[in-house]
């Protein structure tokens, strides 16, 4: 259980966006909201909510229009463009709900290619890559190309990817929107058992059953963002 008093993974004070338009429009109103570490979060919305809005934000894919945005405590609003991309790299591990993978590599060099851009040996690389596809449960999997692979398990390959800069945040989108309920269970088994191994994990979702996963549950509806399920004692206000 996190404590209050752990510094955030991510701290919004007052963060707002408005598109300039003309006309202008308003996808998130200012809100405040704390993610501790080892925190599940999950945030529900329906379609125009302001979900991709807020996801760019959080993915420092767009910069909010007012307020502050910490990212495992470094302000990202005054940082510049190459310092946000560094933060991102370093600080998040992306899960879309189309995977991304890269359809002519396999598993095991879809998420060796994560890290090449940092300074990391090639050894150490191959090492890191396939201690992540254990964790994803893929090992028997690894040198298979995602074209040989199920839905579930290019899901498994893309959260292997966004884990193996050790991140301190799994940002998912939609993480189970292209897989099959029983498929979905199963990824939401994974994103489960890596909370309980520590992992901050927040899961942008318009399903609702998909939210209920998350150990917190905040729902944004015409970009106001409102807590339904607390249980710890973090805190989000809009
Ligand atoms: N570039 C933009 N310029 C102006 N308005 C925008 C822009 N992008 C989104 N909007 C508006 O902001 C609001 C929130 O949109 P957003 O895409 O964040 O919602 P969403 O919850 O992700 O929707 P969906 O689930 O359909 O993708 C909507 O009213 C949308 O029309």
């Amino acid at each position: 259980m996190p404590h209050s008093d752990q510094a955030a993974v991510i701290a919004l004070e007052g963060l707002g966006l408005t598109y300039p338009g003309p006309p202008p429009v308003t996808a998130l109103h200012p809100c405040d909201l704390r993610i501790a570490p080892g925190e599940f979060v999950t945030i529900v919305g329906p379609s125009g909510s302001g979900k991709s809005s807020l996801l760019n934000v959080l993915g420092l894919l767009d910069r909010p229009t007012r307020g502050r945005y910490l990212l495992n405590g470094s302000d990202t609003a005054t940082a510049n463009d190459s310092r946000r991309s560094a933060l991102r790299g370093q600080q998040i591990g992306f899960v879309f709900q189309s995977f991304h993978l890269l359809p002519h590599r396999s598993a095991q060099e879809n998420v060796e290619l994560a890290m090449v851009y940092g300074r990391t040996p090639r050894r150490v690389r191959r090492q890191k890559a396939a201690h992540v596809l254990a964790r994803v449960g893929l090992s028997h999997r690894a040198h298979a190309l995602p074209t040989r692979l199920s839905g579930g398990e290019r899901q498994r390959v893309a959260i292997a990817r966004a884990l193996v800069a050790e991140p301190a945040l799994l940002l998912c989108d939609e993480p189970t929107g292209n897989l099959d309920s029983e498929t979905a269970a199963a990824i939401l088994d994974l994103l489960d058992q890596l909370h309980r191994e520590g992992m901050t994990i927040l899961v942008i979702t318009h399903d609702g059953q998909v939210a209920q996963r998350g150990q917190r549950v905040i729902s944004i509806r015409d970009g106001v963002l409102t807590e339904t399920t607390i249980n710890t004692e973090a805190v989000a206000s809009c």
